[in-house]
């Protein structure tokens, strides 16, 4: 068993994918490999086949590793229900709330579950590769971190940096991440990674041979820009790089963007058919001009409710809806075309009036429901998962959707993750466009949801390949940091 940290020097340098990609070639190689991350921050999660929530990036990793996603992957979930406030999922199960000014004195207990997880998950698996968060360098958060290099020091592995290139700066950042380090850390530091390059890398040659130089420290290597290549992420979406075009007559989705979205990764699935473009907005006149508009999943349902009411984007919706013009809520979204909403856990507002777009009532209750649901649609078969302590019930006969409810042009359900099933996407698009006054139809040939997913991971490993010395990884992964690595002064201050 042995490990790996990758580090960033700053957050979105690309751990999450070089993660990836690092799992997917050690599986490739027939390697037992494990993915992990101590602590996520995250309203992207996902249900694990035993019923734990883990982040939706370590979910990800685990099946380029080809391995069963599982709690210990990502012992802990902080998930932010606002900005000072987050509620905290640990080994998969509900662990309280944190408030802001406790990430870094009130986590003692939660290191020590992390670093059991890690000791636990790397007694079953040949390599585990842990993903940091945001820069090692935060010298503020030092002494209470167990996700960078607290988690390295416990175990002694060898860490790797990786810096966006694409941002500029990316040698001033990985030398003065190195210089901000205690002794004891730098000794550690083993390598850069240079992340999201364009362009011709003759020219950046000269500063990878200086960076080498006054770090002591090799780079194993430049990954290019991927083109379509990303990792579900912690904190925003990217609907764009799925786009595909079709000819013939499109569809056009418009996703509200809650401040608290959660599990908005849904909507990836949609953006990923071919002549199918999702935009994210919030603006009413976007909601207003779109065919089908998706309220996403709220890790605050009754706080975004409010916001959506203070922007105007209710009256928007309501419009669609009278019209007959589609409209889709998946679970927070769900929650809010409720009659009413009676809320006394997540936001303490009591009975407030939802968007009263289907015959439903919401009350939310303090055990969180976590579970992967299977049904079907018109004779199309659904997985999916959800996640919530809000439950409807209906108050008025109507047609069933899913776990939930249609009502004309109103759509909305429970589920997480029902689109990624192809055939039950491609008959219900059909059906939208239909009530669009749309021509789109599926595309005969195109590819199912999870072959891209996996032709992307692929892809990732196959950059690992060409463009990082893996003899450098593998010596990395056999022997750990090698002694003797340079102090770089002036250390942690
Ligand atoms: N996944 C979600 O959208 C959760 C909805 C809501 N916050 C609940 O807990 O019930």
């Amino acid at each position: 068993m042995s490990g790996l940290l990758v580090a960033g020097t700053t957050s979105d340098a690309g751990k999450s994918l070089v993660t990836a990609g690092i799992c997917r070639w050690l599986a490739r190689r027939g390697i037992r490999v494990a993915p992990f991350k101590a602590q996520n921050m995250s309203n992207n999660s996902m249900v694990c086949a035993d019923g734990a929530e883990i982040g939706r990036a370590q979910w990800l990793q685990a099946r380029a590793a080809r391995a069963e996603p599982e709690a210990a992957m990502n012992p802990v979930l902080l998930k932010p229900g606002s900005d000072r406030r987050s509620h905290v999922v640990a080994l998969g199960k509900p662990f309280g709330t944190l408030e802001a000014g406790e990430y870094a004195t009130g986590r003692a207990g939660l290191a020590s579950i992390a670093f059991d997880a890690y000791a636990e998950l790397s007694g079953r698996f040949d390599v585990v590769v842990c993903e940091g968060a945001g820069s090692p360098a935060e010298i503020n958060l030092r002494a209470g971190d167990y996700v960078n290099l607290g988690l390295a020091r416990r175990f002694s592995l060898p860490v790797l940096v990786v810096g966006d290139i694409d941002r500029g700066g990316v040698l001033a950042a990985m030398f003065g991440t190195l210089a901000l380090l205690s002794a004891e850390d730098q000794a550690l530091v083993a390598g850069w990674v240079v992340n999201k390059f364009r362009g011709d890398v003759g020219l950046l040659r000269p500063g990878l041979a200086s960076l080498e130089r006054v770090t002591g420290r090799p780079v194993l290597g430049v990954l290019p820009w991927l083109d379509r290549v990303w990792i579900d992420s912690e904190d925003a979406l990217a609907v764009a790089g799925w786009r595909r075009e079709q000819t013939g007559g499109g569809l056009t989705v418009a996703v509200v963007r809650f401040p608290r979205a959660s599990n908005a990764t849904d909507v990836d699935a949609l953006a990923a058919e071919p002549g199918v473009t999702v935009t994210l907005t919030a603006d009413p006149d976007v909601v207003a001009a779109a065919d089908l508009v998706v309220l996403p999943g709220s890790r605050a349902t009754v706080d975004d409710l409010r916001w959506l009411r203070s922007r105007g984007l209710d009256a928007a919706v309501t419009a669609r809806a009278a019209a007959g013009r589609p409209v889709l809520g998946v679970c927070g979204g769900y929650q809010m075309l409720a009659e009413s909403i009676v809320d006394d856990v997540e936001s303490g507002a009591g009975e407030v009036d939802g968007l009263g777009l289907l015959p439903t009532r919401v009350a939310f209750a303090a055990e969180k429901v976590l579970g992967r649901p299977h049904g079907s649609w018109r004779g199309h078969q659904v997985s999916a998962y959800e996640i919530h302590h809000g439950s409807a019930t209906a108050v008025a006969p109507a047609e069933s959707f899913l776990d939930g409810h249609r009502a004309g042009a109103v759509w909305g359900t429970t589920w997480h993750g029902a689109f990624e099933n192809d055939g039950f996407r491609r008959a219900w698009l059909t059906e939208v466009a239909r009530a669009a006054g749309r021509s789109w139809t599926p595309a005969p040939d195109a590819p199912g949801f999870a072959a891209l997913r996996e032709d992307m991971l692929d892809r990732l490993a196959d950059a690992v390949d060409t463009a990082l010395d893996t003899s450098v990884l593998l010596r990395l992964l056999d022997s750990g940091a090698p002694a003797g690595l340079p102090f770089v002064p002036p250390g942690a201050p």
